[in-house]
């Protein structure tokens, strides 16, 4: 049976899914595409082996899986595709209800520890399905709302009158002076103790795939224009914002991001972070 490897189906990872698809990267994986916080739950269930996951859903479950080096979804200030969408100013969202999109993990974290660290404030949040091209009801109570992927991406380039618009890769940046790693690659322990080759020759497809994709991004480009809502120049600005490499600072930035998810009582524990030698 080949490895179970999960994939997120989000135009942020499109550079892999170019190559897993039109490039033949995906040789010798059973391949399961899906959302983030799908792919979350089926690492920790153990129904995949080898999967992308939530950099803070990757911390919960930090005793059963380790990282693999150097591959992250990241970006250094403004990231685009993570968005609250808000009736009010941000710092008028004390005790007010906010959604947050039910794909996510890393972000809803990372929002109320901006919420909470930056601006004082202690919303309501409440996780739901939402449609970004029907964000509100006129009379529902929810004050603002978390979109991650394509949905967020969506939004930021198609603003309505009267609504404020944050985005929170920026407003880490902001905070912090950090970039920040949203998602991250894991692998399950057990399955890295058995098989250690195999994990080493996925890595060098799924790093390999990102370099190949980024390398070339017209013909990548050519593969989504058809069936995407954006332009050619919304996306290849995307793909100049959104990094793949995980270095050191990155990696001191995710610590921090744990620490103060820790310590907004977010986060049981600092994760103990292991990263596989390849
Ligand atoms: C930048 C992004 O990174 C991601 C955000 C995630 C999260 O919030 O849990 C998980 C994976 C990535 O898709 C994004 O989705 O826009």
């Amino acid at each position: 049976m080949h490895p179970r490897v999960g994939h997120i189906n989000f135009l942020n990872c499109l550079p892999l899914t170019y190559s897993l698809l039109k490039c033949g990267y995906h040789k010798d994986m059973s391949l399961v595409m899906a959302v983030p916080s799908d792919l979350n739950k089926a690492m920790a269930n153990e129904e995949l082996d080898i999967s992308p996951m939530s950099s803070f859903a990757f911390a919960q479950i930090s005793d059963k899986a380790m990282l693999m080096p150097n591959i992250g979804i990241v970006s250094d200030g403004e990231v685009q595709s993570i968005i609250l969408v808000s009736r009010k100013p941000i710092n008028e969202l004390n005790q007010q209800k906010i959604i947050l999109t039910a794909q996510s993990a890393t972000s809803h974290c990372l929002l109320k520890i901006i919420l909470q660290k930056a601006y004082n404030l202690v919303p309501h949040y409440e996780i739901k399905k939402i449609d970004p091209r029907h964000l509100f009801e006129e009379n529902d109570d929810y004050a603002a709302a978390l979109l991650i992927g394509d949905d967020a991406l969506y939004v930021n380039h198609n603003h309505q009158a009267g609504l404020y618009y944050y985005d929170i890769g920026e407003q880490w940046k902001k905070m912090t002076g950090l970039p920040m790693v949203y998602a991250v690659w894991a692998v399950n322990r057990n399955f890295y103790r058995e098989h250690k080759a195999e994990v080493a020759a996925i890595y060098k497809r799924l790093r390999g795939g990102f370099d190949n994709g980024i390398k070339n991004k017209s013909l990548m480009l050519d593969m989504v224009k058809e069936k995407t809502v954006f332009s050619r120049n919304q996306l290849m600005d995307y793909f100049e914002v959104i990094k793949y490499d995980v270095d050191e600072v990155r990696l001191n930035a995710l610590q921090l991001f744990y620490k103060l998810a820790v310590e907004c009582n977010l986060l049981e524990k600092m994760p103990s972070i292991e990263i596989v030698e390849i």
